[in-house]
């Protein structure tokens, strides 16, 4: 059985994680980590702390959703406590994704800004557009739940990255976050990612390539956050059997 640490365990992620590991039969959510009180039941026999040292040395494998500044106190501990970790928090900084690629040199890593298998093909696709339609323009659009807190998302970012990567470009180098005023014609190059917030979205990224007489767009849409934890889940227990590294869902699914 694979005791399973939660960093995040009363986030809307960090439920659900512990609602499919309960019915799991290979691993078990063993300790879950909280700095607030639950607003549900957690299992009886899991270990409950709002210490990070502890939750590192008493499961085989940490899954992480809480916020960028979360992560980061995860990652520093990590670094004295090496422990597979499956990282899916985003809005990372420089720092951040810095320190993330330095705990992978003592510990397997995967971090993904999206678990599902959907994304994890459409960033391919992506890609694969982006080189093969070389004059359309493209524009990336997502949409969230009113209550995320980052902008845009992690989803998008790396949809971008894909893009640009495409172009052989460098997304920093290209990325348009918004449009206003009298902002002159669209540069060729430029990859705009916009976001749009509100009710119970779960999470709907769009990729558009738009050409003169015809477009194209590709859409994922996640309509449960289950996606996500199963895909997280599986993750863990494949990254418990990896070498130190940094690896992403796609190493995973074997894409
Ligand atoms: N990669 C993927 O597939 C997906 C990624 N995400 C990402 O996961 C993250 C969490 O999403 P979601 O579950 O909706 O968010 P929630 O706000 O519902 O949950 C966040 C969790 O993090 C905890 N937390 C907050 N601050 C800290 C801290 N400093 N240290 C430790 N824990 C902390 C919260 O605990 P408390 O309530 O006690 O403060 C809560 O349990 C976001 O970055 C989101 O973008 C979300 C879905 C899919
Ligand atoms: O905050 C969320 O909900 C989600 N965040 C991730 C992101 O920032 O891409 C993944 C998913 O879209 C849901």
């Amino acid at each position: 059985m694979i005791d399973v640490g939660i960093h995040g365990s009363t986030g809307r992620v960090g439920r659900l994680l512990i609602e499919n590991l309960i019915k799991d039969k290979e691993a078990r959510p063993h300790v879950l980590h909280a700095l607030e009180d639950f607003n549900f039941t957690p299992p009886k026999e899991a270990i409950v702390t709002d210490d990070v040292v502890e939750l590192l040395q008493k499961s085989a494998v940490v899954i992480d959703f809480t916020i960028a500044m979360g992560c980061e106190t995860l990652l520093e501990n990590a670094l004295k406590h090496p422990t597979p970790l499956v990282i899916g928090t985003t809005g990372l900084n420089e720092h951040q994704q810095n320190l993330l690629k330095e705990a992978a040199n003592n510990m397997p890593i995967l971090y993904s800004t999206n678990m599902s298998l959907g994304v994890a093909v459409l960033n391919r696709l992506v890609e694969l557009a982006s080189k093969s339609l070389s004059d359309f323009d493209i524009e990336i659009v997502e949409q969230h739940h009113r209550f995320k807190k980052d902008a845009p998302s992690g989803t998008a970012l790396t949809l971008g990255e894909h893009a640009a990567r495409g172009r052989g470009l460098n997304l920093d180098d290209v990325r348009v976050s918004g449009r206003n005023g009298l902002i002159g014609e669209r540069s060729k190059d430029e990859i705009a990612i916009m976001a749009l917030r509100g009710g119970d979205i779960v999470g709907r990224h769009t990729v558009g390539f738009y050409n003169d007489g015809e477009f194209i767009e590709m859409n994922h849409t996640a309509t449960s956050r289950d996606t996500f934890a199963k895909g997280a889940i599986k993750a863990a227990k494949w990254i418990i059997n990896q070498p130190n590294g940094l690896y992403t869902i796609s190493d995973c699914l074997g894409l």
